[in-house]
């Protein structure tokens, strides 16, 4: 086991540092500030100050010259903070020379802040694993310590102990460990493949909403189908998948499922924990991408969620764009504006209900393409077959005949293979 030579310790009152290059503009950086804001937030860590420093070129040592970080320490002390948080992602030696300079302050980057909003937030096995891995990895290079738990309130991942605290690793260990965890992850991913290859047969068409964090999927996903998935205003509220059924105007059925969002400049090992998080819309039929009409940097965030799935291979899809919190006091110049934008988009409010019904309409259509009429007799001993008809709401007609049920109806084409063989001519 890892030795543990500190007690953890816990921060509360965080001074974040921007930094904005000569091609930036500060609004942009104070945009980007106010997301790092929301993020350390979610962990329920304070923002007592921030400041945006102009860099020509990032320092090597410190990021910013040794002046402007003592002029950051001293202005960080005057607001009583504790921690220090970078946007922008520093080096483990900067991380190093930082804090010996700070002494009693720890400093880290906007990489640590996901990564422990994620330790938190996961709750399937895989997830898990693939998070803990993320940090080590992350703290590996970072000699001086492990993993630092950051919330306050959540005891959680801290108390499981070994070595999640603010200490000196032996190196060693740590390698040891990640290679004991790689090989769990690999055995928890084969199972979960098989699982997947058992879901894949499932007869109902199946979507998936995305977007970037807080755009509103759990609230769309609670709205369409009268559930009550957890909804916050915060970041990451959700990070494992959660599915419902959907009942569409035309009596079919779907199930749709919620995802993890996406934040610009996610720590690429955690993209390899999106994966886990995010089969599911690696696998469904189609996507609901959800932006929120409010947000002053929608189009970046709605390209970060197209990045993300590119990577994961599942921009190929067809995808439905979703404009959500249309409601209140939204600027009526700004929808029409995206409405000329993205013609084929859909207009919502998860709130109100606005929209919802075209929304389904629209699935009605993603779900129909590839779907084939076809007409069935299918014999009294495969009543599992009739049924399973009926769950996919690919009935139109029916009637019991001597030989048999005999069906007409809609029949999704990649179902097709499941009931060819009680297919009539003619049909
Ligand atoms: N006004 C308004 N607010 C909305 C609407 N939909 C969602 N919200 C609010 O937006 C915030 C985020 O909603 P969530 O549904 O948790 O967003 P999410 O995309 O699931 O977020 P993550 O799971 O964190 O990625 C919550 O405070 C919701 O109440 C809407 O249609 N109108
Ligand atoms: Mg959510």
């Amino acid at each position: 086991m890892i030795e543990v030579r500190e007690k953890p310790k816990l921060v509360e009152r965080a001074f974040l540092v921007g930094i904005t290059s000569p091609e930036q503009t500060d609004e942009h950086t104070e945009l980007l500030l106010d997301e790092l804001a929301s993020l350390v937030e979610t962990l329920e860590i304070g923002v007592n100050g921030r400041t945006v420093i102009h860099l020509s070129k990032p320092q090597p040592k410190l990021m910013v010259g040794k002046g402007k970080a003592e002029e950051i320490l001293a202005e960080a002390r005057a607001l009583d903070c504790d921690v220090i948080i970078f946007d922008q992602e520093l080096s483990p030696s900067q991380q190093r020379n930082w804090e010996r300079m700070a002494e009693k302050f720890l400093v880290i980057d906007r990489q640590e802040i996901i990564l422990d909003i994620f330790g938190e937030r996961a709750s399937t096995k895989e997830a898990r694993l693939q998070i803990e891995l993320a940090r080590m990895e992350y703290s590996l290079p970072r000699l001086r310590r492990a993993w630092t738990h950051l919330g306050r309130q959540r005891g959680g991942v801290m108390q499981r102990g070994e070595g999640e605290t603010q200490l000196e690793v032996d190196q060693r260990l740590v390698r040891k460990r990640i290679q004991r965890m790689r090989a769990q992850l690999e055995i928890v991913r084969r199972q979960r493949e098989t699982q997947r290859k058992r879901r894949r047969s499932l007869p109902v068409p199946t979507g998936a909403i995305v977007g970037y964090t807080n755009a509103g999927k759990s609230s769309l996903l609670n709205a369409l189908t009268e559930s009550d998935v957890l909804a916050e205003d915060k970041l990451f509220a959700t990070l494992d998948p959660t599915s419902r059924r959907l009942s569409l105007p035309n009596g079919q059925n779907l199930v749709l499922t919620d995802t993890v969002g996406f934040v610009r400049n996610l720590p690429h090992r955690l993209v390899e924990a999106f994966k886990a998080t995010l089969e599911e819309a690696v696998v469904s039929d189609f996507l609901l991408h959800v932006v929120d009409v409010r947000s002053a940097e929608l189009e970046e965030h709605k390209e970060t969620t197209e990045s993300v799935l590119e990577e994961l291979h599942a921009l190929d899809k067809p995808t439905v764009l979703v404009f959500n919190k249309i409601d209140g006091e939204v600027d009526p110049a700004t929808i029409s504006y995206w409405r000329s934008r993205y013609p084929e988009a859909h207009f919502v409010s998860a709130r109100t209900g606005e929209g919802l019904g075209a929304l389904k309409e629209r699935m009605v259509d993603l779900v129909q393409q590839g779907i084939r009429p076809m007409k069935l007799l299918i014999p009294h001993d495969r009543y599992d077959l009739v049924h399973f008809l009926h769950e996919i709401g690919a009935v139109d007609k029916e009637s019991y005949e001597d030989e048999g049920v005999l069906i007409r109806g809609n029949i999704p084409e990649k179902q097709v293979a499941r009931v060819t063989d009680f297919a009539l001519a003619g049909t």
